[in-house]
């Protein structure tokens, strides 16, 4: 066989072509992918199993998502040179590896806990196109899915969306990615911070500032709080992205109108969490398959997957907490993959 060529995208070519528009967009067809049943509908379609896990003994893991996702526009139709023509589909052949060290960042130097890379295939020969550093593409693309669930689960029901208050609760890697993702794409009178190691949530205020001016509101009051209930106190949408193996965030320090997107945690979900709180609360996942593996011991209403919410096929809560209770998909890692390659060889083709 004659030998085959691939383009190996890193981190700073991929930061160069990010559009958070662009990104919510194919995460928006990610989460209809899974959800819908009629591949004949025009709508995205997708196959994923859930993710296999190899553990490293206590150390760690390797988890291994494969997934192809067919019938998307990586373009949204506004981003297109013809805005009145349908976006051009294309499906997405992909299977993010990716491993977690917990004892990655205490190492010296400092390694990420997570660290992965996209394969990205050729869907009509299974041909290798790319490779792609995926810790940022991790980052955008896990922000993007809240973002996307935040507009679908919670925002019909604020009729006034100018004064909203964000808490981001853990300002590590997916801290800052969702702070950044929300400032760029929804008006925040008001972004609270808190972190175990205070310097930290120091540092993301320091570079939250410098994006104010580009993000959707030039005066947004960015602080840093001293403890999980300060940062929550009338926040209407909060982000927990720790590895906290224990609840951080209880009912008592919530309004009553207010959404969770509960990113972290690692291997074990749904800990960052009280019980109180899955209580009362309406959870929305990303995938049954993978809530079914993921999320076994979890005691709470599951209303439905996000893509079904975007599909009309589920109802939103008019008011009290909702939780988009993330574990991340393969098919969000074969769509934002899909979105940098083609953008990469766009430029490419252009000569730039
Ligand atoms: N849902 C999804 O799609 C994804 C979820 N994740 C999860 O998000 C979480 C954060 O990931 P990264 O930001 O990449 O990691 P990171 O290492 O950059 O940040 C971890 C954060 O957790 C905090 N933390 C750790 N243990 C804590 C504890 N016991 N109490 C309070 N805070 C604690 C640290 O202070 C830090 O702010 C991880 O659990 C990771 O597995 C990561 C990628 C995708
Ligand atoms: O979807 C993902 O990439 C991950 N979810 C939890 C750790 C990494």
């Amino acid at each position: 066989m004659a030998s085959h060529r691939f383009v190996h995208l890193v981190e700073s070519e991929l930061i160069k072509l990010t559009n958070w528009k662009e990104i919510n967009h194919v995460l928006e067809q990610a989460f209809v992918s899974v959800s819908n049943k009629d591949k004949s509908s025009g709508q995205p379609y997708s196959s994923q199993p859930a993710r296999s896990f190899v553990h490293v003994g206590d150390a760690g893991a390797l988890l291994c998502m494969p997934a192809f996702l067919g019938n998307i526009s990586v373009k949204s139709d506004s981003s297109q040179s013809n805005p009145a023509g349908p976006a051009a589909r294309t499906s997405s052949l992909a299977c993010k590896l990716i491993t977690s060290f917990k004892d990655n960042p205490s190492r010296n130097p400092s390694l990420p806990d997570i660290i992965g890379n996209i394969f990205l295939f050729d869907e009509t020969t299974g041909q290798l196109q790319a490779t792609l550093e995926a810790n940022y593409l991790t980052g955008l693309r896990t922000a993007a899915a809240s973002i996307v669930a935040t507009e679908q689960v919670f925002l019909p029901r604020i009729a006034d969306k100018s004064k909203l208050v964000l808490g981001i609760i853990g300002t590590g890697v997916q801290g800052e990615f969702h702070a950044m993702g929300f400032m760029k794409t929804h008006k925040f009178v008001q972004v609270k911070l808190w972190n175990r190691t205070k310097a930290r949530s120091e540092q993301l205020k320091t570079k939250l500032t410098q994006l104010a001016p580009n993000s959707c509101n030039p005066d947004v009051n960015i602080s840093v709080h001293d403890s999980p209930e300060e940062c929550c106190t009338n926040c209407d949408i909060i982000v927990t992205a720790t590895s906290s193996s224990v609840p951080i965030v209880f009912k008592r320090f919530l309004k009553q109108n207010v959404h969770i997107n509960a990113i972290g945690s690692g291997l074990q979900h749904h800990t960052e969490l009280a019980q109180d709180i899955y209580d009362e609360c309406s959870v929305f996942i990303d995938y049954w398959n993978g809530a079914k593996a993921e999320l076994a011991t979890l005691k709470s209403t599951i209303v439905g997957e996000v893509g079904e919410v975007v599909l009309k096929q589920k109802v939103v809560p008019s008011s009290g907490i909702t939780v988009f209770q993330s574990l991340g998909m393969a098919v969000e890692d074969a769509a934002i993959g899909k979105l940098f390659y083609s953008k990469y060889m766009e430029q490419l083709n252009k000569g730039h």
